[in-house]
This record gives C-alpha cells, sequence and structure tokens, in this order.
C-alpha cells in the first residue's frame, strides 16, 4: 500500500512537498517548529484543502475518496489533543468503530489493553490527564483499524514508560503491515524508532531517507541552528550537544 503525496503547495505552509510513503514501516516526520509537519500530516489524512498537488492513496485521489471510506483507511490523530465530549472513555473509544457502523468489542478491548486504559473505561473523558487523554484518543484510532496511522506527536505528553509502549505497539503494528506516520520532536525517538525520517524546513523536505542520515548532525546543525552530537550505540542513541 502506498500514500503519495505530489507537489503539495498550501500557502507559506507547504512548498511544493513530494513524497511516497510505504506501509509496513515507521516514517517520522521532524522539523523546527513552523517547519511544516503539521500541516504535511494534515494534508496525507486529506483533510487540507490545498494550493497544488494531490494526495493519492493506491493510485486514488484522497480528496475524492467519500469520508467514511476515508476513514476507514487512515487513522489520524491531530496535534491538539482535546476531547469535546464529556462521554465515558469506552464510549469514545467505541466512537473509532463508526466508519464500520459497528462497536465491535474486540477491536475496542484490543485497543483498551494496547494504551493500558482498560481501567479508565467508565471514566469521564474530559476527567483525564493530558497523557490520560492522548491515550485514549489513541485508542479511538487503532479501535478502528485502519491501514495507515498517522499521529501528531503522539508521545509528548507520555511518561516514559507509556511512550516505549506505544513505540512498541505501532511496531507491530508497522510488522503487521500497517503504515504508521509520526511527527515526532523528539528527535531520539526518531533515530531509535523509525524506519526512515522525512526532515522538513520552511515548507520543503531537507531530508529523507534512514534516521542516521536525514539525522546527522550537520543536518540538524542546518535546520535547526544547533551544534548536536549523537551518542550511544544503535538503537539507542541519545543527542546531545556538542
Ligand atoms: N491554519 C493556518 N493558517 C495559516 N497558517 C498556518 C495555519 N496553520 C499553521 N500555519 C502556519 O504554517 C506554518 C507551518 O505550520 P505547521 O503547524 O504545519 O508547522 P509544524 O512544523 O507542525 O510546527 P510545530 O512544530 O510548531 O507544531 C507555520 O508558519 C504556521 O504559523
Amino acid at each position: 500500500m502506498r500514500l503519495e503525496a505530489k507537489g503539495l503547495v498550501l500557502g507559506g505552509r507547504l512548498a511544493g512537498v513530494d513524497c511516497t510513503l510505504e506501509s509496513g514501516a515507521i516514517t517520522a516526520i521532524c522539523g523546527p517548529n513552523g517547519a511544516g509537519k503539521s500541516s504535511l500530516l494534515e494534508a496525507l489524512a486529506g483533510l487540507l484543502s490545498l494550493d497544488g498537488g494531490t494526495v493519492e492513496l493506491d493510485g486514488e485521489s484522497i480528496a475524492t475518496l467519500p469520508p467514511r471510506e476515508r476513514a476507514m483507511r487512515l487513522g489520524y490523530l491531530p496535534q491538539e489533543h482535546e476531547i469535546a465530549w464529556d462521554v465515558p472513555v469506552r464510549r469514545l473509544v467505541e466512537l473509532g468503530r463508526m466508519p464500520h457502523g459497528d462497536r465491535l468489542a474486540g477491536p475496542v478491548d484490543e485497543a483498551l489493553d494496547a494504551l493500558d486504559i482498560t481501567g479508565l473505561a467508565d471514566r469521564r473523558a474530559q476527567s483525564l490527564s493530558g497523557g490520560e487523554t492522548v491515550r485514549v484518543l489513541l485508542a479511538r484510532v487503532l479501535a478502528g483499524k485502519p491501514r495507515w496511522i498517522l499521529a501528531d506527536e503522539p508521545l509528548a505528553a507520555l511518561d516514559i514508560a507509556h511512550q516505549l509502549e506505544l513505540l512498541r505497539h505501532l511496531r507491530a503494528e508497522a510488522d503487521r503491515g500497517t503504515g504508521v506516520i509520526l511527527v515526532l520532536h523528539d528527535l531520539a525517538h526518531a533515530m531509535n524508532h523509525a524506519d526512515r525520517v522525512i526532515v522538513l524546513h520552511e515548507g520543503r523536505i531537507a531530508a529523507d531517507g534512514p534516521p542516521q542520515e536525514a539525522l546527522s548532525p550537520e543536518r540538524v546543525a542546518q535546520c535547526w541552528r544547533v551544534a548536536v552530537k549523537w551518542i550511544g550505540e544503535a538503537g539507542a542513541r541519545a543527542l546531545v550537544a556538542a
């Protein structure tokens, strides 16, 4: 399966972005504040009206896919992690089944378990902490069993144990053939857990490739304007000031 961006242009946000994303892998989108990461993710999810370019899902324009079909194939977690409805957590996660027209218990239970929120199932959604809220919203995405998971900063509000657990779960999803695309500010998570990193800078792709190439100290210096070096072993690298 393939998700393809062709010449995406959007105001001052995207200035001609081309990339082809393959399923069965974790792709991280990185870049400094305002680089266009959320805009690109939203465009890939088919949720933006573009000034130019197209997004195609397996050769079909995403703009013309019926919303229900799009929602079944593509699960999207926006950057604003807010819950508008004060319903019980389980009910909220069940909403992920809406495109399928069911409330199947299996995928809902699996999603609650994957995000370690089974114990919160009866809590009112608006009574949750920031990290719990993100986990509930992600569970809603997972409950829909989409073929693509697009998540904007899913790790930012999570403690280290839940970050690593979520990354393990997303790896398992990718191994099952799901396409996983994550906007990440934490470059070490991108280095250690992504198969591919797209670095955006001023609305353009500055690098696209394996993490160790796309996030080389030279590239980080060019795009983020900081001098850094990587320390540690492959799979457990940390980024420190040079
Ligand atoms: N709805 C909007 N209308 C106009 N400009 C916008 C809109 N949303 C974002 N922008 C601008 O587009 C640029 C890219 O924004 P975007 O949110 O995609 O960046 P980002 O890389 O995700 O940033 P951050 O790391 O700060 O979340 C920024 O300059 C931002 O101010």
